[in-house]
């Protein structure tokens, strides 16, 4: 099977891509092999499928949220060809069998290349590890109790112990809940002003700085989701000068929101970790400007309308995220002009790629799997909820103008959007 992408933009250049049983055969100015099929790009941009290391499907159990399903058509139509699934589904991804279940749909209900964690210890919260060799035997991507904190230090230790044994990471959600107090959104003046309970970004960064400790003494692969104090950028940032093995991940909504923002109690503005104070944001983005912080993860997590309805005191903490993640971080970082395209494509393929050792992502090289998305970088448009294919709509971005539709998403030569 050979199929043809034709008139597309690369490095300022129009180009055919070749496609032969899955892979790029050819990039070139003209391709006069004869060939089953032919997509024309009509001029838009080519960039390699985008690799999101952070999403929530909530199947199997809570598949009024999502589906692998809806989620991997979701991710397509954000020009996402590659994801890595959080274990935070009903039953927890913390067995062998739940474990090879997964894979089983993954493999059976994902339009793209779903990847999938395993859990630390048992339902996320249990002091007991879960069996990690035998899940990263299974294929496991990592391990992480993302949604809750590891809360005991010995906990941490052994689970990096183990997963350093298998060279896999640990990916932390770091969260220690003493320093919680109820709170729904950040601590300070804009939690006061609305009259809401707060949450101190130091309950992120002082786990972090435990588990800094703790990695190096393992030199397991450490990374950290969903960062977001400036505390939390300078202990990286310290952690990475010493040389410890560890990698970070910040989503748009950390990026391009603060609490300051927050101007009515609004549940889409409702997430965790919080969205912090303008300075933690700044730190955030001097980080990912500055390499501190690798990549950028969107941290997809759907919920129904009733979950994301009423007052933040009582709604569902997240937002949905992966089919505005590129628009977003193409709009306010390229077109804006802080960055050229390739920084982007370094903090959305390349970095994820290199630091979870992926293996059949495609970075659009030849014999590399084509795995690619068309985008329009040229016209603007509005993000518009009706246009989601995920089942969540929970997004504080509905209504923004931004650059950069997807015009189609192709993983292994084949078109899934
Ligand atoms: N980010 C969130 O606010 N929620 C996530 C859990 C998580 O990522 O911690 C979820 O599963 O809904
Ligand atoms: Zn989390
Ligand atoms: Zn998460």
């Amino acid at each position: 099977m050979k199929s043809l992408i034709k008139n597309a933009r690369w490095n300022d250049e129009l180009v055919s891509i070749l496609i032969e049983d899955g892979k790029i055969a050819k990039i070139a100015s003209t391709v006069d092999t004869p060939v089953d099929q032919t997509f024309d790009a009509a001029g838009n941009h080519v960039i390699p499928g985008l690799v999101d290391v952070h999403v929530h499907f909530r199947d199997p159990g809570l598949e009024y949220k999502e589906t692998i399903k809806t989620g991997s058509l979701a991710s397509a139509h954000g020009g996402f060809t590659t994801v890595f699934a959080m274990p935070n589904v009903d039953p927890v991804v913390d067995t062998p069998a739940a474990f090879a279940e997964m894979v089983k749909r993954n493999r059976r209900d994902g339009v793209i290349k779903v990847k999938q964690y395993a859990a630390i210890s048992g339902a996320l919260t249990a002091d007991r590890i879960t069996d990690i060799q035998k899940m990263a035997a299974l294929g496991a991507i990592g391990f992480t109790n993302d949604g809750h904190g590891v809360q005991t230090a010995d906990t941490m230790y052994q689970a990096m112990q183990q997963a350093q044994a298998v060279h896999l990471p640990i990916v932390a959600h770091v969260e220690d809940d003493s320093l919680i107090h109820g709170g729904v959104m950040n601590a300070g003046a804009a939690a006061e002003r609305l009259g809401l309970p707060g949450m101190s970004g130091l309950s992120e960064s002082a786990q972090l700085a435990r588990d800094l400790v703790l990695a190096a003494a393992t030199g397991v692969h450490y990374h950290v989701a969903h960062i977001s104090t400036k505390e939390s950028v300078e202990l990286l940032r310290i952690a990475k000068a010493r040389g410890l093995n560890v990698t970070a991940e910040v989503s748009p909504h950390h990026l391009l929101l603060d609490d300051s923002m927050i101007e009515m109690d609004n549940p889409m503005m409702k997430m965790n970790p919080p969205l912090r104070t303008p300075e933690d944001r700044a730190a955030l983005i001097s980080g990912l400007l500055d390499g501190t912080i690798d990549m950028v993860a969107t941290d997809h997590a759907p919920h129904s309308k009733e979950e994301k309805s009423g007052s933040m005191r009582s709604a569902a903490f997240g937002i949905v995220g992966i089919e505005t993640a590129f628009s977003l971080i193409y709009t306010h970082f390229v077109k804006s002009g802080l960055v050229d395209l390739a920084t982007a494509l370094k903090w959305m393929v390349t970095n994820p790629i290199q630091a979870f050792n992926i293996t059949d992502a495609g970075q659009l090289r030849v014999g590399d799997p084509a795995d690619l998305a068309i985008m329009d970088l040229d016209h603007g448009y509005q993000i518009d909820a009706d246009d989601f294919l995920s089942k969540g709509k929970n997004s504080p971005f509905i209504g923004e103008s931004v650059y950069g539709k997807t015009i189609a998403t192709f993983v292994d030569g084949k078109q899934v959007y």
